[in-house]
């Protein structure tokens, strides 16, 4: 596998490498003892599957509170997303910024968001299962999340803000500044 990094110091993309052969391909969608050496040395206990039925659906931005906090690996396993990091984490020098990825289904391509990151993703087609991997067990009570449209943070989603499908929990998040 490849693993790219970004300014922002934690997240990376991984690109897994395929066999191709006559009958389709075959590749290695998750290994532990890579993962550990070379994106980070974590244990995943939480395997999640969302299908998002129309294009434009936005879910985020979204984390849990310590002591519950999740490090997620996102991938997509039909369609595809722009996938979106907030560096959340107190002192750092790249707090408040924002990293976005496209993730298709037929690239295999897959975001690591660490610990101390806001997430979110919008799909790109219709019918898009987006699949992660996640480091603490789902903890409603420390459920957090931020406005996805944030003007603190602005991420360049790839659809008009007043477009996009959202949860009623999501219509409704707080703005960073009024997390701290
Ligand atoms: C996240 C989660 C939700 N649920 C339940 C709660 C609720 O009834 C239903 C749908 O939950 P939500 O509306 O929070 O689903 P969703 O908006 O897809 O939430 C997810 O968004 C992305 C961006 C993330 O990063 C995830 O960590 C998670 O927060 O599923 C679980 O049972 N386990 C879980 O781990």
């Amino acid at each position: 596998m490849h693993v790219r990094h970004f300014d922002i110091k934690g997240p990376a993309l991984i690109l897994p490498k395929r066999h191709e052969d006559a009958r389709g391909y075959f590749y290695e969608a998750f290994r532990d003892d890579a993962f550990r050496q070379t994106v980070a040395d974590v244990t995943f206990v939480q395997d999640n599957q969302a299908l998002s039925k129309d294009r434009a659906t936005l879910r985020g931005l979204h984390y849990q509170r310590s002591p519950a906090a999740q490090g997620k690996l996102v991938r997509c396993l039909k369609g595809s997303i722009f996938d979106v990091a907030v560096d959340i984490r107190k002192g750092s020098d790249t707090f408040g910024r924002w990293l976005g990825q496209t993730l298709t289904a037929s690239g295999g391509e897959q975001l690591w968001v660490p610990e101390g990151f806001a997430h979110g993703y919008v799909t790109l087609e219709d019918d898009t299962e987006v699949f992660y991997k996640v480091t603490h067990p789902y903890s409603p009570e420390h459920e957090a999340g931020i406005a996805f449209d944030d003007p603190d943070i602005s991420v360049a989603w790839p659809f008009d803000p007043a477009l996009v499908i959202l949860s009623a929990k999501d219509k409704a998040q707080p703005r960073l500044a009024e997390m701290i």
